[in-house]
């Protein structure tokens, strides 16, 4: 992980502003996906207005995490399965196509979180992700993404 770059760093510009994981939104969550061995991971702390119950992170910031990790670990692996740099092309670019979440557990406020993905299934222009979200070392929350390649049709 150290020293690699994130694969958001790799969208070009005028496809960096989404609120999760967009670097020039600056409202947004700047997430940052990378692989560790065979899976990926990202980590992100929520600042104190992110939360739900008192000392706890609102599910919907959790779930937003989970979203763009999943779509950028997606990205990761399509290069990875045509054995590519994210820096070469074709260019690969997911959107979410579906989104679930299960809460285990409540997720405490005010220590870095860490998302972890396996990669379930890449065929076609879709891939799936399976994600954790993990505090203080335990899971609190999982996740799986089904990620597909933008057409084309998308970006006009
Ligand atoms: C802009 C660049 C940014 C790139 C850089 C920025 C990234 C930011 C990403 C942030 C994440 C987001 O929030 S993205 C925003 C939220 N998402 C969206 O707005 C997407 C809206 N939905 C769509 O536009 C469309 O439904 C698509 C593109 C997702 C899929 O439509 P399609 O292209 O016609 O796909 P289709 O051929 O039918 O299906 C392809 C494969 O995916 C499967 N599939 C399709 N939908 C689903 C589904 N809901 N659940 C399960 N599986 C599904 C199909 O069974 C098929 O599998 P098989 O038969 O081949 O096995």
């Amino acid at each position: 992980m150290k020293n690699q770059k994130p694969i958001q760093d790799y969208y070009p510009d005028e496809l960096s502003y989404c609120y999760g994981c967009g670097r020039n939104n600056e409202y947004g969550h700047h997430i940052k996906s990378y692989w560790d061995g065979d899976e990926t991971v990202s980590h992100f702390t929520p600042k104190e207005y992110h939360i739900a119950i008192p000392g706890y992170v609102y599910g919907g910031l959790l779930a937003s995490l989970i979203d763009c990790h999943g779509t950028g670990s997606a990205a990761l692996a399509a290069y990875k399965a045509e054995n590519r740099q994210p820096d070469t092309l074709p260019a690969f670019r997911f959107v979410t196509a579906s989104l679930q979440v299960d809460f285990l557990k409540p997720t405490p406020l005010g220590v870095e979180l860490e998302l972890r993905g396996k990669i379930v299934e890449v065929k076609g222009r879709k891939v799936i992700t399976e994600i954790t979200v993990s505090a203080n070392g335990e899971i609190t929350v999982k996740g799986k993404v089904v990620a597909v390649q933008v057409p084309e049709t998308f970006l006009k």
